[in-house]
């Protein structure tokens, strides 16, 4: 593939009336992890629930040159999966049988899950480290089982594209670790990652490219390192920072509230 994984031009959002996103336009290559950053409220939840296609927008999204808008439900869940921010499981089926969900876009109606489903979500378990509870009812687990239940589902989805909100929330840190080393490798195996993410010190170690969201836009747009600076964290967060460099890269700690200028 020439063009980008994934484009959006010109978008727009209005939510209740209010005008949550202007005018975004935004690139996205195979092989990038994204970290969509921002304070509360900038629309990053917006941004990846318009490009799911879960709101209506003004602008266009195109996934491997394919407008999304032009293409039925199952056409969109085979380029782009998209884990929530909320972790609810309303139904105790086991979790195997939640994280298959993701095959349905691969699979006609009232087929039995083929081998090779069987070995996506079989991956997709273990890769998430829930292969333990496979038999489980996913209403059964901790809130970090649970929002790792629910990214497995996506990765067993295979697509091209993941978006992911705030998928290390909840998580402990070695969890968060583990995520963010998924995502790199599945970056590096040729595919596309957005997550949205408050951890600042973990996004500009993980990423390979950060988006800052203010105000429904985008104010800054590079490597962690342009991105993460100590201008940045005082302007758009509100406060002073930690910056040093380990060995293998940025290291950020938020320290305390400051004078917004
Ligand atoms: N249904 C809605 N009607 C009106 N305004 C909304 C609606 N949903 C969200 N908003 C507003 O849109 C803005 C962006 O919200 P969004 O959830 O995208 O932000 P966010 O960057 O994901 O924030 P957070 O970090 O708190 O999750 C906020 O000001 C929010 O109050």
């Amino acid at each position: 593939m020439s063009g980008p994984l994934l484009d959006i031009a010109g978008l727009d959002v209005d939510l209740g009336g209010t005008s949550v996103v202007r005018g975004l336009s935004l690139s996205v290559k195979t092989g990038e992890f994204v970290g969509l950053i921002g304070p509360n409220g900038a629309g990053k939840s917006t941004l990846l629930r318009a490009i799911a296609g879960l709101i209506p927008v003004g602008g266009t999204v195109s996934v491997a040159g394919e407008r999304l808008d032009r293409l039925g439900t199952t056409e969109r869940a085979l380029r782009l999966a998209y884990v929530p921010q909320e972790h609810e499981i309303a139904w105790p089926v086991p979790v195997e049988t939640l994280v298959a969900l993701g095959r349905t876009p691969h699979r006609s109606s009232f087929t039995p899950l083929s081998s090779r489903d069987r070995q996506t979500v079989k991956d997709a378990m273990v890769r998430m480290d829930v292969a333990r509870f496979a038999k489980r009812p996913a209403t059964a687990l901790s809130g970090g089982e649970k929002a790792r239940v629910l990214i497995a589902r996506a990765l067993a989805q295979d697509t091209p594209l993941i978006l992911a909100d705030e998928p290390a929330a909840g998580l402990d840190p070695a969890y968060q670790i583990a995520l963010m080393r998924v995502f790199r490798d599945l970056a590096g195996e040729g595919r596309g990652i957005i997550a949205s993410m408050h951890d600042l010190g973990l996004s500009a170690r993980w990423c390979t490219r950060l988006v800052l969201l203010n105000g429904g836009k985008i104010v800054a747009d590079g490597p962690p390192e342009a991105v993460l600076t100590p201008e940045t964290l005082r302007s758009i967060y509100g406060v002073s920072g930690f910056f040093g460099t380990a060995e293998d890269g940025l290291v950020v700690q938020p320290l305390d509230l400051v004078e917004r200028r």
